[in-house]
């Protein structure tokens, strides 16, 4: 008997009239392959399929009622592709049955071997469609994910929310340049929205019923990059144990969202302006380029145009992704919003948590028109969170219930000083509260912030604390 352990893991129906064909395949596949059906008539095809996936149907193409046309295989092909769209089958031909089986092909069938099969190359084919199945499958798992989160994210209703000239014309772009193909850069401060509006890009795109994939380039190490991004073939690298598809290919056809691409590497910055540039991705460890066909959409916190002036971001790399550009104001810069995103998230959290807070009282919204926001959109939705959970009865939120970054109550602080302090000074303030309360731990000041620490980083820097 053989050890179970040393066989490729896969099922595989073949599907052929004659039961000599049938017992050869099967005795040849199951040295290979763990688990081998035959099944010598195709009308039972309907019911195998509805309990089984399999991962390879071979399929004659000429049933003996109908010997020579493959009218019935041709048949047969296109019941399994409707269950099974993702269905890899690999047809069985007579010598001379070439022609058709090319025109099979074109109607959705993998490959073709010909009768008789030399064992070898019937082994290469089937390995071959074993792995292609196995991309199928992942990105049909992906996109069923992603269908999933969609939805649970319409659930919530995203919307983007803004009243202020600032906004508009953010909305009015986001309009005129959804349908068309044109890459995006979304310039912005942290928690701006600038995820929510690629977002919407994609939703009101062409492309909404494919992947919208986000990478966050600013998370993704040196080494890993390449892998993460164009994927790898197995043997790459001592971890590559299969080949994997990069973020580009999950992408295809639909929307890759490059968040943080001010924080890549000069090396970095050249590889991912190789691949937009041919619109073609090597996996690492092979030498075939694939084609791809996405849109892209960039986003950063960081001044691109100085940088590429310094030389720390290149010029070109820059012109590739900024065809459209979306500059996402400040909240500080819209202060006509803030009540607005105040009383959304206000009824957000009442209902998460279950509260009856109806109303926001008149010295909080003074307090929350006065203080700069550092940490924008998120910061505020942090803190209302936080607010809804603690206040200590229904009716109005006061000042006293709403602890900002600081954790100090804004009545007492913010409020107060928001007379004799301008801006700057207002958020070097609240930095450095942030890290008194969290002992100088960076992570944790830079999450009550709702800023990346990359971000507070440039702020202790730029406030020389
Ligand atoms: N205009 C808006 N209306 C409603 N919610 C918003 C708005 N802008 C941002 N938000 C909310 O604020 C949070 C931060 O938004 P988002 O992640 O899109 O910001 P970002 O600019 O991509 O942040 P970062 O630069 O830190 O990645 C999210 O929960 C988002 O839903």
């Amino acid at each position: 008997m053989q050890d179970k352990s040393d066989l490729h893991p896969g099922a595989i129906l073949v599907v052929d009239d004659n039961s000599g064909v049938l017992t050869a395949a099967k005795l040849f596949l199951k040295r290979h392959f763990t688990q081998v059906e035959t099944e010598r008539n195709p009308e039972n095809l309907p019911v195998l399929l509805a309990n089984m996936r399999y991962d390879v149907i071979l399929l004659d193409m000429n049933f003996t009622k109908d010997r020579s046309s493959g009218k019935e295989g041709f048949f047969w092909l296109e019941r399994i592709l409707q269950v099974d769209p993702s269905a890899v089958v690999i047809l069985i031909t007579a010598y001379g049955d070439v022609e058709m089986a090319v025109q099979a092909i074109k109607g959705g069938a993998t490959d073709f071997v010909l009768k008789p099969w030399e064992n070898e190359k019937l082994l290469a084919t089937l390995f071959s469609a074993m792995k292609l199945r196995a991309s199928k499958v992942e990105n049909d798992e992906l996109k069923a994910k992603q269908k999933g989160l969609a939805i649970a994210h319409n659930d919530a209703i995203p919307e983007i929310l803004g009243n202020s000239t600032a906004m508009r014309k953010v909305f009015e772009t986001i309009n005129r340049v959804a349908k068309t193909e044109a890459n995006v850069l979304i310039l912005g401060e942290n928690g701006t929205g600038k995820e929510l509006v690629a977002q919407a890009i994609h939703q009101q795109s062409n492309r909404t019923n494919e992947h919208f994939v986000k990478v966050d380039l600013g998370a993704i190490t040196e080494t890993l990059f390449e892998s993460e991004l164009f994927g790898h073939v197995k043997g790459a690298f001592t971890d590559a144990r299969d080949d994997r598809p990069g973020r580009f290919e999950a992408a295809n056809r639909g929307t890759i969202f490059l968040d943080e691409i001010g924080n890549l590497t000069a090396g970095l910055q050249a590889k991912l302006l190789s691949a937009l540039q041919n619109r073609m991705v090597t996996r690492v460890g092979s030498n075939q380029a694939r084609p791809i066909d996405v849109r892209v959409i960039s986003a950063t916190n960081m001044p691109l145009y100085e940088m590429v002036k310094d030389r720390s971001f290149r010029q070109d790399l820059l012109y590739r992704i900024n065809t459209i550009e979306i500059h996402l104001p400040s909240l500080r810069e819209r202060a006509e919003d803030i009540l607005l995103l105040a009383e959304h998230f206000l009824q957000l959290y009442n209902r998460k948590y279950n509260r009856n807070i109806s109303n926001i009282s008149a010295a909080l919204k003074k307090a929350l028109l006065a203080y700069p926001w550092p940490g924008n959109v998120r910061e505020l939705q942090h803190a209302m969170e936080r607010a809804v959970i603690m206040a200590r009865d229904s009716g109005t939120l006061q000042p006293d219930d709403f602890m900002l970054g600081s954790n100090h109550s804004l009545e007492s602080e913010a409020a107060l000083n928001a007379a004799t302090m301008n801006l700057e000074d207002m958020e070097r303030e609240t930095i450095l509260k942030a890290i008194k309360k969290h002992q100088g731990n960076i992570s944790e000041a830079s999450k009550e912030l709702g800023l990346t620490r990359a971000s507070l980083y440039r702020r202790l820097e730029k406030y020389g604390i």
